[in-house]
């Protein structure tokens, strides 16, 4: 008999890691997969973050651990995988939502933003794939939920570092599902449109989000919208795939 019977919840005793969990997106996943029964790995480099919102989830009755993560170190993931492994069980869903995004013209040269965003959004999330892949397949089971964009199916003026950078999770998250769907593995790539969070906060090129963010123009989403797409996702009959969801406010299509 599974957990999921015993205790009426659909991810019951399911060991997840979602990275980025400090703040936002991440924080919303990880607060929905926990109420759904699953146990969490929160990762994040800003640790006190984390263990409030491993408090919440405990006061909810969850399970979570926190684990201080930079994700452009492949070592400091590999302890990540390590310790979850050890405390939680072997990792049954990877949720790689560390990014980082930057309004820049590219007249204006941010080079360190460029390169943040390549390490955290590219690097950063190709670690953490290459961090948990193995034990997947050894077990034949196991479901990788990518962060991606609506900027990962169309470049948006102003964000093409970014977009450039959803496109690599698309092209990667594409390849990889066809490398892995006859070993028990699922990719699904969520591809939000704007969701109100800390995310816009780190610009500094003045010009280009003046000239291109229309976030405050309707009604934008929620991080629990963006939540329940996962929970839909990871919470579907083993022989479906649910590979792509596009989700945007309705005010905002593409
Ligand atoms: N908000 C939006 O409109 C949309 C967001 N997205 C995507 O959703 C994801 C989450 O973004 P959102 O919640 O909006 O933004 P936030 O800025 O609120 O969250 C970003 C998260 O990434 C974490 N992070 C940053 N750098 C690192 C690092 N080196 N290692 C580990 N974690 C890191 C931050 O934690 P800490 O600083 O503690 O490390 C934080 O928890 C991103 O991939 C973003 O591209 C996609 C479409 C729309
Ligand atoms: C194109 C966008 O701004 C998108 N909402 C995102 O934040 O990824």
């Amino acid at each position: 008999m599974s957990n999921a019977h015993v205790t009426g919840k659909r991810l019951s005793g399911k060991v997840t890691i979602v990275t980025g969990a400090s703040s936002g997106i991440g924080e919303a996943i990880a607060k929905g997969l926990a109420s759904e029964g699953a146990k969490v790995a929160l990762a994040a480099r800003r640790i006190e973050r984390l263990e409030d919102l491993k408090k919440q989830i405990e006061g909810e009755g969850g399970i979570a651990v926190c684990i201080q993560t930079d994700v452009t170190k492949r070592e400091e993931v590999k302890e990540l995988v390590r310790h979850t492994e050890s405390v939680l069980g072997p990792i049954d869903i990877l949720v790689n939502n560390a990014g980082v995004m930057y309004y820049t013209m590219m007249k204006n040269l941010k080079e360190d933003q460029w390169e943040r965003q390549i390490d955290l959004n590219c690097k950063g999330l190709t670690n953490c794939i290459g961090g948990v892949l193995d034990g997947m397949l050894k077990r034949n089971s196991g479901h990788i939920v990518n962060l991606s964009s609506d900027a990962g199916r169309k470049g948006f003026p102003g964000l093409a570092v970014y977009s450039g950078t959803k496109f690599y999770v698309e092209g990667l998250s594409q390849a990889l599902r066809q490398e892995v769907s006859g070993e028990g593995i699922r990719v699904t790539c969520i591809q939000p449109g704007d969701v109100k969070t800390e995310l816009l906060s780190h610009t500094t090129d003045t010009e280009a989000k003046a000239a291109y963010d229309g976030s405050s123009n309707c009604k934008i989403l929620e991080p629990s919208d963006i939540a329940n797409a996962v929970i839909y996702a990871t919470t579907q009959p083993d022989y479906v795939g649910i590979n792509e969801i596009l989700i945007e406010p309705r005010e905002a299509p593409v």
